[in-house]
């Protein structure tokens, strides 16, 4: 089977792309696959931008193509936070529980209806000599009050998504990958390649 390179060291993002590829008759590697090599730091100010950063030095790295993801949650009660900084955002050993925490505890007093959020993602394509290509998927929802459910990974336990009337994590992985941000992304990234001509090989 072909492969595509996710340049990712995140386990809940390296199981989304598996299954969302898999369709598509495409293996996914992740940086998993490859321990020797670094973290990038992610200094941009936009997912787009850290995208390209990691997509570009990992392609480099490995003179091969490669996608990134870039992705975060961003709530409107605060201004837009956590942002880039959703692996990050209670600390730089990237805690899940602990970001939730703090997420919950700045919400506090937050009436439902100014929960409003929304999970993004910016994947970049990049190959060495070539233009890299950028998509970007959104998925509406709100912040819960507390937990539920205990698939996916990250802020998927408080984050409500409306059409489907459940929490991310008590999606099905197949039910959370056909709306996720991840997914539109995806769509779109398939969408541009097809317009070119191309594919992901
Ligand atoms: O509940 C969630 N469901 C999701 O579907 C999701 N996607 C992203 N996120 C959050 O945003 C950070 C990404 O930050 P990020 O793009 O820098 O990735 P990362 O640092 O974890 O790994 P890498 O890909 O950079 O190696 C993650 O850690 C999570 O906190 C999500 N949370
Ligand atoms: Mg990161």
């Amino acid at each position: 089977m072909e492969s595509v390179i996710i340049a990712t060291k995140n386990k809940g993002k390296a199981k989304e792309f598996e299954k969302l590829f898999l369709p598509k008759g495409l293996v996914v590697k992740t940086l998993l696959d490859y321990a020797e090599i670094e973290d990038v730091e992610e200094t941009g100010s936009t997912f787009e931008e850290n995208a390209i950063l990691k997509a570009e030095t990992i392609a480099n790295n490995l003179g091969v193509r490669v996608i990134a993801d870039d992705s975060g949650l961003e709530i409107d009660a605060l201004e837009g936070r956590p942002g880039v900084y959703s692996a990050r955002y209670a600390g730089s050993e990237k805690n899940d529980e602990n970001n939730i925490d703090k997420v919950l505890d700045e919400l506090q007093g937050v009436p439902e209806s100014e929960r409003t959020a929304r999970f993004c993602c910016a994947l970049a394509m990049a190959e060495p000599g070539k233009e890299t290509l950028t998509v970007f998927g959104t998925c509406e929802g709100r912040i819960l009050n507390e937990r539920r459910g205990t698939n996916g990974f990250g802020y998927d336990p408080i984050f409500y998504v409306e059409t489907e009337g459940k929490a991310m994590a008590e999606l099905a992985s197949d039910e959370k990958n056909k709306i996720s941000h991840r997914a539109n992304a995806i769509r779109k990234l398939d969408d541009l390649l097809q317009k070119r001509g191309e594919s992901h090989e």
